[in-house]
């Protein structure tokens, strides 16, 4: 299958999007008569410089209202349809989408609807023009692509044919058992679009909320199933009305939309599989010396131990139970760089996966950025790519040597404590709101990654739309958090920090009151949960009084429903945007959702103070 996009589905001027869709890989663009009519130049240069640029027009689209039409409006429409074909002509294009009609003057029937398509195709074959037929979800007689092949069938004419477009289909919940039974070569060609549910106006949906496969809910993957039964093997070309894609970046919006192609093909394209997570191995900061010194002292009263130190690199190994933190100060390579940029930051996570190398393989094949630096004597080659904001994501696994990371690359000095933390339960990342699709697609298609459903979360200076990437064991969790608010916590991080990165990270306990008591007498300063709160807390759930107590006490939110229960406490911020939490699950499968704004206002408060430990 050949990949498109229609130029709609990017801002920009046409000059612009073309450069962005020939950059990101597509092979061919369905051209919208809106970019041609704005365009400052002929029909043909425009053809030219699709051609110039190595792609391909697959369509120009759309006509509309044209099946249906009583005289005179049937006579206009066959002439108007002449004229589009000379442009057609002159721009170099054979297919033109002809959607159903709207007009309330159209007038209903099978019959009817397939005698104007033969003729129009008939006047379209003198022009080598081929006509496509699509049923908008909200076309007045034909809104359905069943309806819309029996009229194709009906009309019975070599130059014209169906295009299914997947969410006039899904949308309106439409059975796609139906497409199974279309010859391949009726279908002209194929759009794609994906969507978020929303309980919504049809048309209002699909002019402003569509997005790419893998960015929104609807059924893709059994529109696809469907597809591949009939033999299709024609254009693929995603259709986005999606009114932040075109607010962003036309190259990332094209780069994502070539991704989410190539991971809904994988199968024919030998894709290496999804990656297996199996653990976050380590979280590794770029801070100076005294940056190190600080985060280094609160590691310590958070029950980690200087551990190790590489054997060449200024970098230290923390570490607790199954968590590495890793403090990278070298004065030279990527993690200064990112320092420098960014200030105090996460600059790469390790990912424990099936197969490493594969890992990367995939992350190739779906056009990730890789990442390779010098590496010393006796150092292993870490496979890596970039990952949100510009930081890395690197690949081990128990296979080759990359399992015995901590044992090549560094030098022992104290045997690794044993709790009260006992791994990373999840890492949360803040990114600008119009890059979270971007990032959700990057997870979704190189992880065996599931999502969970977008919650808003209400911070003291706005919303923050939340939602979660993970494996189905839950071996690794990633929480994308973004806002429109320039003010929320989330917003504050990436101003104070140049850009989207890791905002905090979460440490699993199976004891809470085991490890809080620890940070007590360690000194650690934990985020204050104000009175009114647990007042609540008691009325809404049937605590234990004892409990109810500890959990006043010691600060510590609390959250339960069918799946469980779920303690959590926060560490103050470091260096005005990163802090810690550390949970303890009982079976509990979300994040604490209900608590988020409680502990967002309680920071905000804080948010003057540098709540540092005290040494
Ligand atoms: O919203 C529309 O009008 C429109 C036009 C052409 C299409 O292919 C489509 O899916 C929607
Ligand atoms: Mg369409």
């Amino acid at each position: 299958m050949r990949t498109s996009i229609a130029t709609v589905s990017l801002g920009g001027t046409l000059r612009e999007k073309l450069a962005a869709i020939a950059e990101a890989g597509f092979e061919g663009v369905e051209i919208f008569e809106a970019d041609i009519l704005a365009h400052d130049g002929p029909p043909r240069e425009v053809g030219a410089m699709v051609r110039d640029l190595g792609l391909e027009i697959v369509a120009f689209q759309p006509f509309r209202d044209f099946e249906g039409m009583p005289e005179p409006q049937r006579a206009r429409n066959m002439e108007r349809a002449r004229r589009k074909f000379e442009l057609m002509t002159e721009l170099g294009t054979q297919n033109i989408l002809v959607c159903s009609n709207c007009s309330p003057r159209s007038l209903g029937g099978i019959d009817r609807a397939a005698e104007d398509l033969r003729e129009l195709a008939g006047i379209a074959e003198g022009f080598g023009v081929t006509i496509g037929f699509e049923a908008l979800a909200w076309g007045r007689h034909v809104s359905d692509y069943r309806d819309a092949w029996e009229i194709v069938r009906r009309a019975d004419h070599p130059r014209l044919g169906i295009i299914l477009d997947s969410w006039h289909i899904l949308s309106r919940g439409h059975p796609v058992d139906a497409i199974r039974a279309i010859p391949a070569d009726r279908i002209t060609f194929v759009q794609l679009a994906d969507a978020p549910r929303l309980d919504m106006d049809l048309l209002q949906w699909s002019r402003h909320f569509r997005n790419f496969p893998g960015q929104g809910d609807l059924p893709i993957a059994r529109f696809m199933e469907a597809l591949d039964a009939t033999g299709y093997d024609g254009w693929l070309s995603h259709e986005i009305f999606n009114d932040r894609f075109r607010m962003a970046s036309p190259r990332r919006i094209a780069e994502d939309g070539e991704r989410s192609l190539i991971w809904l093909t994988e199968a024919r394209r030998n894709l290496p599989p999804r990656v297996k997570p199996e653990r976050v191995e380590w979280v590794e900061f770029a801070v100076d010396e005294e940056g190190a010194q600080k985060l280094g002292a609160l590691f310590r009263t958070l029950g980690f131990a200087h551990v190790g130190r590489h054997r060449s690199k200024q970098v230290q190994r923390w570490a607790q139970g199954a968590i590495n933190l890793v403090l990278n100060t070298d004065a030279e390579g990527f993690a200064n760089s990112h320092h420098v940029v960014h200030g105090p930051s996460v600059v790469a996570l390790g990912l424990r996966v099936d197969d490493a190398a594969r890992a990367l393989d995939r992350a190739e094949a779906l056009r990730m950025r890789t990442f390779r630096q010098p590496v010393g004597p006796g150092e292993l080659e870490i496979p890596a790519i970039r990952g949100l904001g510009g930081a890395l994501n690197y690949f081990v696994d128990g296979q080759s040597d990359l399992a015995r990371v901590w044992e090549i690359e560094f030098e022992t000095l104290a045997p690794v404590p044993p709790g009260p933390l006992t791994g990373i339960d999840h890492i949360a990342q803040s990114m600008p709101p119009e890059e979270m699709l971007s990032w959700r697609l990057y997870y979704l298609s190189l992880f065996d990654f599931e999502t969970t459903p977008q919650v808003d979360v209400v911070d003291p200076a706005g919303v923050v739309e939340s939602m979660a990437v993970q494996d189905a064991g839950r071996a690794v969790r990633i929480c994308l958090n973004s806002s429109q608010s320039t003010r929320t916590m989330a917003a504050r991080f990436m101003s104070e920090y140049f850009g989207a990165g890791v905002q905090h990270l979460a440490f699993a306990t199976a004891d809470i009151f085991a490890a809080v008591a620890a940070f007590e007498a360690a000194g650690v300063a934990l985020l204050p949960i104000p009175e009114n709160y647990y007042d609540d807390l008691e009325a809404r759930f049937d605590l234990d009084p004892d409990l109810a107590d500890r959990l006043r006490r010691h600060n510590v939110l609390y959250d339960e429903d069918e799946s469980g229960r779920y303690f959590q406490v926060y560490t103050g911020v470091f260096a005005e945007r990163f802090f810690f939490e550390v949970v303890q699950r009982e079976g509990y499968a979300g994040f604490g959702a209900p608590n988020a704004p409680i502990r967002l206002a309680a920071q905000t408060r804080l948010a003057a103070h540098f709540a540092m430990p005290r040494s």
